[in-house]
């Protein structure tokens, strides 16, 4: 049986094509990206798109239809061979976070640690309770810690063993929202720190956003786009990724030249590559950011409604056509429902599909 050499950084993990399914039919269909070197990737779907298949299938707990897992230079899941789940050197963390109730932070983290001498055993546990911040808690037992507490242990009890990657489904995803908003940065950076690769499943883009260096979105088992949080924002590929990720609202317009549309908010000017003829008819991607209140503007609109976000308004805004697109506004700016209000155009790259 092959086996991937232990304690060594993943150079790389390769998908190709790769699809898993249930009874014969496919739920993840060619699925391929890369992961390089200390990325953290992220897997970012509605329910069902076959994120957790996917995940399961790279830790070798679903086998492959078609296609093929590389990690580094060994083969390790296609059609034909399998490596067994326990020869990956993959750890995995899980929404349940399941740590053993009747054993101490010490010992659940020493968990993956059975076959290492013991007193580098004990030095691991000791440096990564130092590193989730747990110094201290070593005998205590998963019911005195927090949700928060209990997930950096199994987050340490993952990485204990220096696996080549980790696997993360949906870890925050039982937590409150503010512990999620402190808790995802300080994982992201014990990542970062060990050097470790790690593939995250989500369906929330807040925590993707914050958590990966590449996000591959999914819908109904179709990896839609892969790319960094601000690629798959600004430069969408597809329209169900245009309207999964961020709000946005698609405008009816006209290429007019070669860097121009001509829609309800007048000619827009804007680095274009998709390479549409003069006057083709498409829909153009406008984000509340691309959208400012401006006093001074000949383009105006009428709040239809509004909410108050801290640091800023997101109003909806009704167009002389009857469009209602978002529009952002600092909170200095507090209009009323039913005022009109000058709005000017912020897009310097036009996102379209053809209509
Ligand atoms: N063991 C199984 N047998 C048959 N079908 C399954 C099995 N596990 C998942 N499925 C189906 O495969 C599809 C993808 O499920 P999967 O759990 O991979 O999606 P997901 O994107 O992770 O969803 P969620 O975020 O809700 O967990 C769904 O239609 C699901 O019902």
């Amino acid at each position: 049986m092959t086996s991937l050499p232990p304690h060594k950084l993943l150079k790389e993990m390769t998908l190709t094509d790769v699809s898993v399914g249930y009874d014969g039919d496919a739920v993840v269909k060619n699925a391929s990206f890369k992961l390089l070197e200390g990325q953290i990737g992220c897997l970012l779907g509605p329910s069902g798109c076959g994120k957790s298949t996917l995940l399961r299938a790279i830790a070798g707990f679903e086998s492959l239809m078609v296609g093929e897992i590389r990690i580094d230079d060994e083969v390790i899941a296609s059609q034909s061979h399998s490596v067994n789940p326990e020869h990956r050197f993959i750890g995995m963390v899980f929404q349940d976070i399941a740590l053993f109730p009747h054993l101490t932070i010490a010992q659940n983290i020493a968990f993956g640690l059975s076959a290492w001498p013991k007193e580098a055993a004990q030095e691991r546990v000791t440096y990564l309770l130092n590193l989730v911040g747990l110094s201290g808690f070593e005998s205590r037992y998963p019911h005195s810690l927090s949700g928060g507490q209990q997930q950096r242990v199994a987050l340490a009890r993952a990485i204990a063993p220096k696996p080549k990657l980790l696997l993360m489904d949906e870890p925050f995803s039982g937590l409150d929202a503010k512990l999620r908003e402190e808790l995802v940065p300080d994982i992201r950076a014990i990542l970062q720190h060990e050097k470790m690769s790690a593939l995250l499943v989500t369906h929330d883009q807040m925590e993707a956003f914050a958590m990966a260096d590449q996000v591959s979105v999914m819908s109904e088992g179709v990896i839609h786009q892969t790319g960094s949080p601000y690629q798959i924002y600004h430069r969408p590929e597809t329209r169900f990724v245009a309207s999964f990720i961020g709000h946005g609202d698609f405008l009816t317009a006209t290429v007019c030249g070669p860097d121009c549309v001509h829609s309800d908010l007048g000619n827009i000017r804007g680095d274009l590559d998709h390479g549409f003829a003069d006057n083709t008819q498409v829909d153009l991607l406008v984000r509340p950011d691309d959208i400012l209140h401006d006093d001074d503007s000949e383009f105006v609109g009428v709040i239809v409604s509004k909410w108050f976000r801290g640091s800023h308004f997101l109003y909806r805004v009704k167009l002389s056509s009857g469009k209602v697109i978002y529009c952002f506004a600092s909170s200095h700016h507090n209009h009323s429902v039913g005022q009109e209000i000058g709005l000017s155009v912020h897009l310097d790259h036009l996102v379209m599909f053809p209509r």
